[in-house]
């Protein structure tokens, strides 16, 4: 009932635990609170909050057009939701360095278990689309330096992203990657690899745990959870397949209602009243009514 019972601090330390055993780990993205608890209840890892996704909510393209206000708020109300550990897309941490160091603390205020940070310049694109650019390496590194030391649980995951492989090909993206772990992150975010032999290269470049992140239409083939388990991969994130699929699913709904004047053809594949109770949880409410009115007491 009401919002998940997991602490932040808990939820960061179990994820610190799972992603520690090496195996690959699997995040949806949350498109709203809600999809967060189907994620959860259909066994997954961890819940991923997309800044792509952030922004189409909000009908805007993913330029850097959403605030940290909006990005935390979002945050809040998904993670919150989930007893799952939830890491978040900080884009290019909204601002110069000190910034950075502010907006870790207001998503780990949020509840996150992690977040990342990217190199691109501000403000920054989707990182599938052409035309990116990244800062130089050392304001690369002040970002993420910035991000460890704006963090007050050690736990908090702080992820580097570098879009750099679309701009400058696969050393500089290792390069990158070595540089960015010394400087501090967690886990390495490298953006649009090309093939799995990229994933392998990236593995190989670095010790700590490296995400995959299979988006719909972008430059990466949409690899199994077994083979990206099999070449190391830590993390698999599909930011914004939820929202896809929703968004698919009420275009073809729309077509039908317009056409047909009546919704009827396709209520077989909508969600169930009933299960949306559940996933809401409607009996744990009724339970806490009755006990509160149905309380009495002794004079
Ligand atoms: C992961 C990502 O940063 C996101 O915001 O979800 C996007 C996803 C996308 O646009 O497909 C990205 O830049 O890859
Ligand atoms: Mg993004």
């Amino acid at each position: 009932m009401l919002y998940a019972t997991t602490t932040p601090a808990a939820k960061r330390a179990a994820f610190r635990e799972r992603l520690a055993t090496g195996e690959l780990l699997s995040l949806p993205g949350a498109f709203n609170p809600l999809s967060a608890r189907l994620i959860q209840d259909k066994g997954f890892d961890g819940v991923y909050i997309s800044g792509a996704v952030i922004s189409a909510d909000l009908g805007l393209p993913d330029i850097g057009l959403t605030t940290l206000t909006e990005v935390a708020t979002r945050a809040r109300q998904i993670a919150r939701m989930t007893d799952l550990p939830a890491i978040v897309d900080a884009d290019t941490g909204f601002g110069e360095p000190m910034n950075v160091a502010r907006t870790v603390q207001e998503l780990e205020d949020a509840g996150v278990a992690g977040l990342h940070i990217e190199d691109q310049i501000n403000p920054k694109r989707c990182g599938h689309l052409d035309g990116k650019a990244v800062v130089d390496e050392a304001t690369a590194i002040k970002r993420i330096r910035a991000a460890v030391s704006g963090r007050r649980d050690p736990n908090l995951l702080i992820m580097a992203r570098t879009d750099i492989r679309a701009i400058d090909g696969m050393t500089a993206a290792t390069d990158r990657a070595k540089a960015l772990v010394d400087a501090g992150a967690d886990a390495i975010f490298p953006e649009a690899m090309a093939d799995l032999a990229e994933f392998e290269a990236m593995r190989a470049a670095v010790d700590v745990p490296i995400l995959a992140n299979m988006t719909e239409f972008g430059k990466s083939e949409l690899f199994t959870t077994r083979q990206l388990a099999d070449i190391g991969v830590n993390i698999v994130i599909y930011p914004v397949s939820l929202l896809r699929i929703a968004m698919g699913a009420a275009e073809r709904g729309l077509d039908v209602l317009r056409s047909e004047g009546t919704l009827e053809p396709v209520v077989a594949e909508m969600q169930h009243r009933a299960r949306l109770y559940e996933l809401l949880d409607y009996e744990g409410y009724n339970a806490f009514d009755s006990s509160v009115f149905n309380f009495t007491v002794a004079r």
